[in-house]
């Protein structure tokens, strides 16, 4: 690569939302901060009215290779995250095969290595395919290429408390975490979206909010009593927030996530009978929206993670009962934050970056070493940017997605916030809102 290529200057950016500075970027890192750095051999961007936001990075997202190449693959997801300003993700496990071996999660990272458009971190699963059971290779995983530090049966919950348990003590060794989906499967049996009024009218079975928190009730006690890292994965009541307080208050090592579209989004969608809005856990009632968003201005909600979760059509257009749960997320999740939190002053871009980069790259330990995420705008430090247009206003179209799969909850639905470029390590991977595929690529 010729000097050209790899020496940036990004002029008049704002860092975090703070005062417009240049950031310089050479050999991959913050070279110089600061007015009118040198332009020599550099392109230039012209970054005024921009924020400069370090990589964004998701704890939670469906990358649904290897097995379900047809709703999304390691290369369309990770360009659908570069696009939405995206340096890494954490691939869930809940693939076919599962990722419950170290041979499966270094395959998940090699395929992300070779696309190219952000880093991929392999989730490996808790269980052998996920059925609940027996622990599956936790630390064959953790000590592979791969570097695995969180485990989850995202998908499934891990509800015999003796194998949360094990795995909780086990994790501990690496300096691992548990990511558990809290659905107490007997609660939720045929479950289709939340329990409540909207339910009882529309006369679909029930998931009531008690299934999720009798298990983060019982989890952050299990994590207390072993002294281990217990992350909550898409947190959807007002009473799963009250526990997390409570139990962050008691020094617990807990720590949260909430998903766009549980902060967003209402059970009141449920009334057009369209599985595009079905999701595990489902849409709550407004209180517990405003609940999570209250969460996540005051800390007690860690992370937004996208839950990125791909469909195909044959999975979603079809009837409520019969659809897929998940929804798509990793284009849309940037400006669904800036829309709900930024421009209504309840958040600054400082806590944007707080919790979709720094946090999650903390919780997955990927804040350190030559990859490192998530990491302060300094000099020195890996260039992993993203720089969003704060003003710009676009109206969600499913069919100009680059995932594979359409099921966007927000088609037709207008946000703020565009995402003009990301940066992985000093190289473009989108400019422009375009994607810029690295030389030799797999496509
Ligand atoms: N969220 C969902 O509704 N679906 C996810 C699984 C999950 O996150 O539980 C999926 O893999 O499709
Ligand atoms: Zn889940
Ligand atoms: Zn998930």
């Amino acid at each position: 690569m010729s000097a050209l290529e790899d020496t940036w200057v990004l002029r008049g950016v704002a860092p975090l939302g703070g005062d417009p500075t240049d950031v310089l970027v050479a050999d991959g890192r913050i070279a110089a901060l600061g007015a009118d750095v040198a332009t020599r051999d550099a392109t230039v961007v012209d970054g005024h009215g921009l924020v400069a936001l370090p990589g964004l990075v998701d704890l939670h997202t469906h990358l649904r290779e290897p097995g379900r190449e047809d709703a999304e693959t390691v290369a369309t997801g990770t360009l659908a995250a570069a696009l939405g300003g995206y340096t890494a993700v954490h691939a869930m496990a809940n693939t076919s095969p599962t990722a419950d071996t170290a041979g499966v999660v270094e395959q998940v990272w090699r395929l992300g290595h070779d696309a190219g458009w952000c880093d991929v971190h392999p989730v490996g699963a808790v269980s052998v395919g996920l059925a609940g059971t027996q622990l599956a290779e936790l630390a064959a995983m953790a000590h592979s290429a791969a570097r695995v530090r969180v485990f989850s049966d995202d998908g499934q919950c891990v509800h015999d408390p003796v194998l949360m348990r094990r795995a909780l003590e086990y994790v501990k060794s690496f300096d691992g975490v548990v990511a558990q989906h809290a659905q107490e499967p007997r609660l939720t049996a045929g479950a289709q979206m939340h329990e409540g009024i909207v339910s009882a009218q529309v006369g679909l079975a029930g998931w009531p909010a008690v299934a999720e928190e009798a298990i983060i009730a019982r989890d952050v006690l299990l994590a207390e009593h072993v002294g281990s890292r217990l992350h909550v994965l898409h947190v959807s009541t007002a009473g799963s927030v009250d526990l997390i307080r409570w139990a962050k208050s008691r020094g617990i090592a807990v720590t949260a996530e909430a998903t766009p579209h549980h902060l967003m989004l209402t059970d009141e969608l449920a009334r057009t009978y369209d599985p595009l809005y079905k999701v595990n856990p489902p849409l709550r009632t407004a209180e517990d929206a405003e609940a999570l968003r209250e969460g996540l201005a005051d800390g007690t909600i860690d992370t937004v993670g996208t839950d990125h979760a791909p469909h195909t059509r044959e999975d979603k257009d079809c009837e409520w009962a019969a659809g897929a749960f998940g929804m798509l997320g990793l284009e849309t999740a940037l400006a669904v934050v800036q829309t709900l939190m930024v421009d209504t002053g309840r958040m600054t871009w400082a806590d944007v970056a707080r919790v979709m980069s720094f946090a999650p790259a903390r919780i997955g330990r990927i804040d350190d070493g030559p990859m490192a995420q998530g990491r302060p705008l300094a000099v020195g430090e890996p260039a992993n940017l993203v720089l969003v247009d704060p003003a710009a206003r676009w109206t969600v179209e499913p069919e100009r997605l680059a995932s594979l799969s359409r099921n966007t909850p927000y088609g037709g639905i207008e946000l703020s916030g565009r995402v003009v470029a990301t940066f992985l390590r000093g190289r473009p991977t989108v400019l422009d809102g375009r994607p810029v595929a690295r030389e030799g690529a797999t496509r």
